[in-house]
């Protein structure tokens, strides 16, 4: 089963996914994963983060291309074994995020669904996705605005787009308050999962 962790940056993915690691509940097989990986593909997308001129399509390709080596070098294999698989976000970024930075592009009417459709042909989508519910102004001050994405106005329209994959796939998302007290907001994730 493949299980995936999304949110706004500051949502408390990372806290949550660090701490399943060592919980005796999460099943010892477990593969803990995340986009973007930590393989030269993913590096090529943090030069891409650290940018602030970066080319929005470029960028797009890049998350892109790490996402499809990630599922074959990592997700596919650990499926086939009949593992489970925890993502510290995965697809639904690309949608959210590069749909949000391509709202501008004079050459898209709809970035999210174009996001989705270079996706579609070759993604595996989650079985589960965990969705970590937080305002944008709370989120871009819990993750101190390091990068460009940071900002509460960018977020709240990435927040836009995870609302629009909710209500287009009710059945896959579990929302969670990330507002409540961090040992809540795990018990809820864990019992989402497990
Ligand atoms: N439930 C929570 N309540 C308050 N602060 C939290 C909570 N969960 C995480 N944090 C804090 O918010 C910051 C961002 O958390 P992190 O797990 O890195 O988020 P993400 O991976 O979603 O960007 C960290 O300083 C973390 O300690
Ligand atoms: C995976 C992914 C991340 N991102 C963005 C979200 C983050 O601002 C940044 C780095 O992701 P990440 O390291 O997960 O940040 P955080 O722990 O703060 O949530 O990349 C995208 O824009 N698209 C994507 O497909």
């Amino acid at each position: 089963m493949l299980v995936t962790l999304e949110g706004l940056d500051g949502s408390g993915k990372t806290t949550v996914w660090e701490r399943l690691r060592s919980d005796d509940m999460v099943p010892d097989e477990t593969v803990f994963t995340r986009e973007p990986t930590d393989t030269w593909y993913g590096d090529a997308v943090q030069r891409s983060i650290d940018d602030d001129d970066a080319d929005s399509l470029a960028e797009l390709f890049l998350y892109t291309a790490d996402h499809a080596a990630h599922l074959s070098n990592t997700v596919r294999p650990a499926l086939e074994e009949n593992r489970l698989v925890v993502s510290d976000r995965y697809s639904d970024s690309r949608y959210a995020y590069q749909g949000a930075t391509l709202a501008d592009s004079e050459m898209l009417d709809d970035p999210l669904s174009y996001v989705r459709e270079v996706h579609a042909p070759w993604t595996r989508p989650p079985d589960r996705t965990v969705y970590l519910d937080l305002d944008p102004e709370t989120a871009a001050k819990r993750s101190g605005a390091t990068n460009k994405f940071e900002t509460a106005d960018y977020l709240a329209t990435v927040r836009d787009n995870y609302e629009r994959l909710i209500e287009a796939d009710p059945e896959r998302f579990v929302r969670v308050d990330a507002t409540a007290d961090p040992d809540t907001v795990y018990e809820r994730v864990r019992d989402a999962i497990v």
